[in-house]
């Protein structure tokens, strides 16, 4: 008989794109995002970050003061789409562990993704958000928030080694 406590699609998309949320150097919140064709392939991935070649040393993390993160970092949801590789996104889907700001919204429509799952909006009542929801909406693209199964999945490297 086969396994029966497999991760279902849902759980491994969202589970990659919090992986990839593991890459991001930003102490307050770390965001990935997995674009997933009709197929049930990766497309591509992406995190928070700052531009290639622009050091994680050298531009600020603050959130407030004179020099903020804001200006310079690239949203997970557009490196995604930016590292898609010139692909067609068209029919597809991207999973995010936090809801899409207006910026990254415009990106998803145009690039003919049409569906966005999340699992985070703690943003919900922030003018991007509500202008993102606006778009999006207009634009027919399907939202939908996962409430997973099981509340961990744990990656255990150390049972993959041969002893
Ligand atoms: O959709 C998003 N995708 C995304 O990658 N981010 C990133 C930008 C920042 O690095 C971080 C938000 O920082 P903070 O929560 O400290 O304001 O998350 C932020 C949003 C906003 O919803
Ligand atoms: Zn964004």
């Amino acid at each position: 008989m086969k396994r029966q406590d497999y991760i279902s699609w849902d759980e491994y998309f969202m589970g990659v794109s919090l992986l990839a949320a593991k890459r991001s150097k930003d102490p307050n919140t770390q965001v990935g995002a997995c674009i997933v064709d009709s197929n049930n392939v990766i497309l591509s991935t992406g995190y928070n970050g700052f531009p290639v070649g622009c050091s994680d040393d050298n531009l600020p993390w603050n959130r407030t003061g004179e020099d903020t993160k804001y200006p310079y970092v690239v949203h997970a949801e557009l490196n995604a789409i930016l590292n898609s590789g010139g692909k067609s996104l068209r029919g597809a889907t991207i999973y995010v562990g936090l809801f899409p700001c207006n910026e990254c919204a415009k990106a998803i429509i145009q690039s003919g993704i049409k569906e966005v799952v999340y699992l985070n909006d703690k943003y919900a009542n922030e003018k991007s958000t509500l202008a993102s929801k606006r778009i999006l909406g207009m634009a027919g693209i399907k939202l939908r928030r996962l409430t997973p199964r099981e509340k961990n999945l744990v990656l255990n490297f150390e049972n993959e080694l041969d002893r």
